[in-house]
């Protein structure tokens, strides 16, 4: 049979069909069909989550079909998100047939109203509805622009919980892709991430609640605060960023916790600047005159005891699926009781660029996955201290120019003069500590 044949076979079955399919909407009695449930848009004055999910639900289905397409922009990095514009949609499950419809009421008051074929009753009422809410707000969830929130000084707030944070819409390109590290580790956190994501069950099953505690150490540029961005991306999260010397005392700390949503990464940086963590530093200091009046005033009355009371009670019983990170540039600064295992499931090092870390920044901004220089590069890497900031820093376009052996260039000088400087300061260190054992040795003889 010739090509034209088939087609014209084909369609002289489809307009069949079509009049076949009209008839029958014509003549198909109402009584068979049953109206099951209406979801309106607002309940006593309230907004009716059901009707949003639906909404979306039905938005992604017509997707293709609908005649009418209106497009939003939710989020630059995810696309467009297409909405229906169209009043009835066609959707069938397990085999039924089921009808949506906006119904506008003279009031203005709109209404999703269901209607199928009884034979689909049973399944209609014992898991499709369900299953459409279910759908409707994971799409909601995926679609959800990410925000970034800091609290708003104690000073600042009045009874609303709205006052504690304020928010902005969180724009961060980073990614795991895009995160120079070793690649051994990045593959292990991101599987922790994921575990964690999906972990709903495992939590209630182990009695546990639905929370992870990350620790980022290294040293300034090394991507933790990148990292961060990159794992809000990853799970689409939003971010709460705790300034803890915005407030005054334990319990404004613990109004401020309570006061986060779920599916949200709250985060402390330099945990080491921001609180008292010991409580002997003054001590320490050698610094033991009293207390001018009002000389604490400007330092976070925040304590150790009050962090940790909080990550093991408090934390555990505000809300799920939530992830705490804390940041810090020196490790060693740290008291053991925050950092012991247990409170921080993970403790995460990022530290000075590698040659695999550099591949991954050469890739990103060079578009390169090989270069004569990358062996000098390699060699350099292994004995000079550098972080990825200033790496990258080197291979950005200049004046939106991208020159690969310029910047490669540019990045061996800038490591041979560092690998200069930090052998001339290692010497510096040495004569210093001879020095001081010098000195210990005549003291003590
Ligand atoms: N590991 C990395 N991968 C990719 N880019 C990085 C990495 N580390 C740093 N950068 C680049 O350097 C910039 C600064 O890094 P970032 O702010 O994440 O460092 P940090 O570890 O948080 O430093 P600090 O301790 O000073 O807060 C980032 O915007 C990013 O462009
Ligand atoms: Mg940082």
């Amino acid at each position: 049979m010739m090509m034209g044949d088939t087609m014209g076979t084909f369609g002289s079955s489809m307009a069949s069909l079509f009049f076949f399919w009209a008839t029958f909407q014509q003549i198909f009695p109402d009584h068979l069909k049953i109206a099951i449930k209406d979801f309106p848009e607002y309940e006593e004055y309230r907004f009716n989550h059901a009707f949003a999910a639906i909404d979306t639900y039905l938005g992604a289905k017509a997707i293709g079909k609908a005649q009418k397409i209106r497009a939003s922009q939710v989020k630059e990095s995810k696309g467009l998100v297409l909405k229906r514009d169209e009043a009835k949609v066609r959707d069938v499950y397990q085999g039924v047939n089921v009808w949506w419809e906006i119904v506008t009421a003279t009031d203005g008051d709109r209404t999703h109203k269901l209607t199928f074929h009884r034979r689909g009753l049973e399944i209609v009422t014992g898991s499709y509805i369900k299953y459409v809410m279910e759908e409707g707000k994971s799409i909601e969830a995926k679609n959800k622009k990410m925000k970034l929130f800091t609290n708003n000084p104690s000073s600042n707030w009045d009874n609303s919980k709205k006052s504690l944070w304020r928010h902005i819409d969180f724009e961060h390109p980073a990614s795991f892709q895009t995160l120079a590290m070793d690649p051994v580790k990045k593959e292990e956190i991101l599987n922790d991430l994921e575990a964690f994501s999906n972990g709903k069950e495992y939590y209630k099953k182990i009695g546990k609640a639905w929370k992870r505690g990350y620790l980022l150490y290294g040293p300034p540029g090394t991507g933790k605060s990148t990292m961060i961005a990159a794992m809000a991306n990853h799970l689409n999260y939003n971010i709460y960023d705790l300034e803890l010397t915005a407030i005054q005392n334990n319990s404004e700390l613990r109004k401020l916790l309570t006061a986060t949503s779920s599916r949200s990464i709250i985060v402390i940086e330099d945990i080491d600047c921001s609180v008292d963590l010991t409580g002997k530093r003054r001590k320490r200091d050698g610094d033991l005159s009293v207390k001018k009046d009002g000389e604490d005033q400007n330092q976070s009355r925040v304590t150790l005891s009050g962090l940790l009371n909080f990550i093991d009670g408090i934390w555990s019983a505000c809300g799920q699926e939530r992830i705490i990170i804390f940041t810090t540039n020196h490790i060693e600064k740290l008291d053991p009781a925050l950092i012991r295992r247990g409170r921080m499931d993970m403790h995460i090092e990022l530290s000075y660029c590698s040659f695999e870390a550099f591949k991954v920044l050469a890739k990103n901004y060079l578009d390169l996955d090989s270069h004569p220089l990358f062996g000098e590069i390699e060699s350099l890497l292994k004995e000079t201290k550098i972080a990825p900031a200033d790496v990258a820093e080197k291979l950005m376009a200049k004046n939106h120019k991208v020159d690969v052996d310029g910047s490669l260039k540019d990045l061996v000088e800038s490591l041979e003069k560092r690998k200069k400087q930090q052998r001339d300061h290692g010497d510096d260190h040495k004569k210093k500590l001879s020095g001081k054992k010098l000195r210990i040795f005549r003291e003590l003889f």
